[in-house]
């Protein structure tokens, strides 16, 4: 089971520290062999002592260069990161990265090994469009990707269950996962209004190898719980 938290622009440097160690204490303490990975602000990447698998959030497919804004794979290295989330809806939606700009970074990263925790999901729109149209939306978001990838993780996060506190039934995860798992045999996480609350109960569910949670990650002692639901799980 994974259970992984994306930190997305909250939590200073300062504070993501705090939460690192609060966890990898945490992890350690009670010998949880889940994975957990924490993807903090990009100002908040560090080196981390740690057992947790810490991940960025975003970055431009170059080594250096002219990119403003942007840090590229040597500002990686230097915090010995190997992780990265690519195709997450607030990228694709509100910074406007279209499939080409993903796949290109994609295949940057998996060139160099990366682990990629690549996220898929539908607008409400294209939910209430009916499954056809649906999953016509998120096969585009496969167009090009190696789903053979041997460190590819995939999060199904639909957009509108994101920062709403809306999840879909458990009938419908089941479902989509059910299709997904046909594209590809990397681990599918799911996530949107993941919550201390329903996560045990999602993770339960058939083909969900785990959580991507936003704000509920943000207290790390509810994202411990999330973490000690995995491992119970896992017991069973
Ligand atoms: O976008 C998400 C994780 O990547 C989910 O965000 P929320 O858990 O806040 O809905």
């Amino acid at each position: 089971m994974i259970v992984a938290a994306n930190l997305k622009t909250n939590l200073t440097r300062k504070q993501t520290k705090e939460y690192i160690e609060t966890l990898d204490d945490f992890v350690k303490t009670n010998h949880i062999n889940q994975e957990s990975f924490v993807f903090p602000a990009t100002s908040s990447l560090d080196s981390y002592d740690t057992d947790v698998t810490i991940g960025a959030q975003n970055a431009y497919p170059v080594q250096n260069g002219a990119f403003t804004g942007e840090i590229g794979v040597e500002h990686l290295d230097e915090f010995g990161l190997k992780t990265i989330l690519i195709g997450h809806s607030e990228r694709r939606h509100i910074l406007g990265e279209t499939q080409d700009v993903i796949l290109q970074k994609f295949n940057y990263f998996k060139e160099l090994g990366y682990t990629i925790v690549y996220c898929v999901g539908e607008p409400l729109e294209k939910r209430e469009a009916g499954v056809a149209e649906m999953m016509d939306y998120i096969n585009a978001q496969y167009r090009g990707i190696d789903t053979s990838y041997e460190r590819l993780i995939i999060a199904y996060e639909p957009v509108w269950a994101i920062g709403t506190g809306l999840t879909p039934t458990n009938e419908d995860i089941i479902a989509i996962h059910r299709e997904l798992k046909k594209k590809s045999p990397a681990p599918l996480l799911y996530g949107g209004s993941v919550k201390v609350n329903n996560a045990k109960e999602i993770m339960a569910l058939q083909n969900v190898d785990g959580v991507l949670v936003g704000s509920a990650a943000l207290k790390v002692e509810d994202f411990c719980q999330m973490v000690t639901f995995a491992q119970e799980l896992e017991n069973k």
